[in-house]
């Protein structure tokens, strides 16, 4: 495999690097509508009140689900294949349980980026699972979506590589439960340096704006 430099439709397929790859389109809806109901149960757990014998009751029955669940478990680094409607060399690959992104993972949002013009382009909206101060989105959750945002649009716009170097400007504060925009773009390639930029939205203003170097993977 080749490393390109400039922007490609060549993508490199994760099977060569040993990874199982899951289509979008084959993930069960019985899986999709469990890792929303986990989701849901995630926010219910964080916050709830419940008398203790409730409590109990319910650490039971999830004890008893996980062990269920864990009676069968994926590869790690099994990746995901999106559907965008892509030529075979131009699919694109994200891991199935990625903490932003991820299609099977209760704990992201999650966040789905789409191809723009200018870039890349997705909405999200968080609710206090991902509260830092009170009624606001945590820094670090910030950075981790900006992270997401400009590591795929190298990966999309290039070619996938890794975060050498993530820095974020924190300008207003972040709401919870307010639907955020983020963006995100390829401002310069220079060999294997992708050097990206994006920002994060709420009712049009921006609440905080990234810079990233990412350096290509190796062919
Ligand atoms: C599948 C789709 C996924 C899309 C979304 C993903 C979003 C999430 C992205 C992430 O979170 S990635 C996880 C966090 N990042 C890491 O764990 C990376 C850890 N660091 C490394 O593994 C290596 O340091 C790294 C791969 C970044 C670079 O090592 P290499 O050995 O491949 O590169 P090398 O040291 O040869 O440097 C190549 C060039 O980059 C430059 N460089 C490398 N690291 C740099 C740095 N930190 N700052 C500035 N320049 C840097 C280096 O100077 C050199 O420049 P020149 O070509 O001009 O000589």
């Amino acid at each position: 495999m080749t490393v390109n430099t400039q922007p490609t439709a060549e993508r490199p397929d994760p099977r060569a690097y040993g990874l199982p790859v899951v289509r979008q389109s084959e993930i069960p809806a019985e899986l999709r509508s469990l890792v929303s109901r986990v989701h849901d149960l995630i926010d219910a757990v964080a916050n709830t009140e419940a008398d203790t014998e409730t409590l109990a009751e319910a650490a039971r029955t999830v004890e008893g689900l996980t062990a269920g669940l864990n009676v069968a478990r994926r590869q790690i680094g099994t990746m995901v294949k999106r559907d965008e409607d892509l030529p075979e060399e131009a699919a694109e690959f994200g891991t199935i349980t990625n903490i932003v992104a991820g299609d099977t993972n209760p704990a992201a949002p999650p966040l789905t980026l789409h191809r723009t013009p200018e870039g890349l382009r997705g909405e999200v909206t968080l609710n206090t699972v991902y509260q830092g101060p009170p009624g606001l989105v945590h820094g670090g959750w910030i950075a981790a979506m900006l992270d997401q945002a400009l590591g795929s649009a190298s990966s999309i716009e290039v070619h996938p590589g890794l975060t050498a170097r993530l820095e974020v400007n924190y300008r207003n504060p972040t709401p919870l439960f307010t639907p955020l925009e983020i963006t995100s773009r390829v401002d310069r390639v220079d060999g294997r340096k992708v050097h990206v930029s994006g920002e994060i939205r709420a009712h049009g203003k921006v609440t905080a704006e990234g810079t990233a170097l990412m350096i290509l993977i190796k062919g």
